[in-house]
């Protein structure tokens, strides 16, 4: 049986919704009998429409909320048994979609020594962790910056390098360069991708960027808080309809094929082995002008 590093069984998460003026609410079901592991050191993408549970899932995985029914494992372990959040944030880490709200000190020097001092750590090691981090990731020349004077990517960066100078054994990014410019975007992008490799942490990557999610290996696909599909990356990354579904954007390559089946007038199929080996090296030499 494959190694599960995280479990999720029939996870569920209900809210209290206001439904008028007179302030009544009912219960709107948010995250509905959600099952799925990830498997330790795999890199996992998390995709969906807009508002269809993505977010919620990385509260729930992080304890910032706790579920309405289910359960969730870590490495065989109840959450409800890491009896502080703090023991699981030593464990799992999570990159907010909005950096800004991560920070509460000016700089990134005083940010993680506060981060870290709260899970008890001595100076000494503390030091220890935040220089491995910066060196990992080559950002030397920013950790004394003030945050207001960095760029967006640089911001995210750092965030990064926070959440990983616990060295988690799985790290959430939730929508890494949504709020980037294209630059700003290919640094992050860069970050990750040197992770994939030289990293031995999970990954649970929450994107609408198909370049993004190019690096990861499996895909779960999340449709009004239900698990709709789970499946390897490169059969999502050749389905046109099931891309756009997800406001995806579709691959150049998948476009090329499309245009290529209307100049012959015949559907091509995209399982074809000979046309696999054509996708795969259009989208190599795509995915590298990319990262270049
Ligand atoms: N505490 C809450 N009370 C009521 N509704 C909530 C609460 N938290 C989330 N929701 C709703 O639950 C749904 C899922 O929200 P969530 O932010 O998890 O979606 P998402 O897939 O991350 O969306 P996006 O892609 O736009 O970031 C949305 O309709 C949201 O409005």
């Amino acid at each position: 049986m494959e190694a599960k590093l995280l479990e999720a069984k029939s996870l569920k998460y209900t809210a209290e919704q206001i439904i008028n003026l007179e302030l009544e609410t009912n219960k709107k079901v948010i995250i509905q009998d959600l099952n799925f592991s990830i498997a330790p050191g795999e890199f996992v993408g998390l995709v969906g429409p807009n508002g269809s549970g993505k977010t919620t899932i990385s509260k729930l995985l992080t304890r910032i909320i706790e579920p309405t029914s289910g359960t969730i494992m870590l490495n065989g372990q109840d959450y409800e048994e890491l009896d502080a959040q703090w023991q699981l944030h030593q464990k799992v880490s999570l990159v907010f979609q909005n950096v800004d709200a991560q920070f509460i000190a000016p700089n990134f020097v005083e940010d993680l020594s506060l981060y870290l001092g709260n899970f008890g750590w001595s100076k000494e090691k503390i030091q220890t962790q935040m220089d491995k981090v910066v060196t990992e990731l080559g950002l030397q020349d920013l950790v004394e910056k003030p945050f207001k004077n960095l760029s967006g990517g640089q911001k995210q960066l750092l965030a990064i390098a926070e959440a990983l100078a616990v060295d988690p054994e799985l790290l959430i990014l939730d929508e890494p360069t949504a709020q980037l410019d294209p630059e700003n975007s290919q640094l992050v992008f860069k970050v990750i991708n040197k992770l994939r490799q030289n990293r031995k942490v999970a990954i649970l990557l929450i994107t609408h960027k198909i370049t993004e999610l190019s690096l990861t290996e499996r895909v779960l696909i999340l449709n009004q808080g239900k698990l709709s599909k789970k499946m390897k990356t490169n059969d999502l990354l050749l389905n046109p309809t099931l891309l756009k579904e997800n406001q995806l954007s579709i691959p150049v390559t998948v476009e090329i094929i499309n245009k290529l089946s209307h100049l012959i007038d015949r559907p091509l199929n995209l399982a074809d082995p000979s046309l696999g080996t054509f996708i795969e090296t259009l989208e190599n030499i795509y995915v590298n002008s990319k990262k270049s």
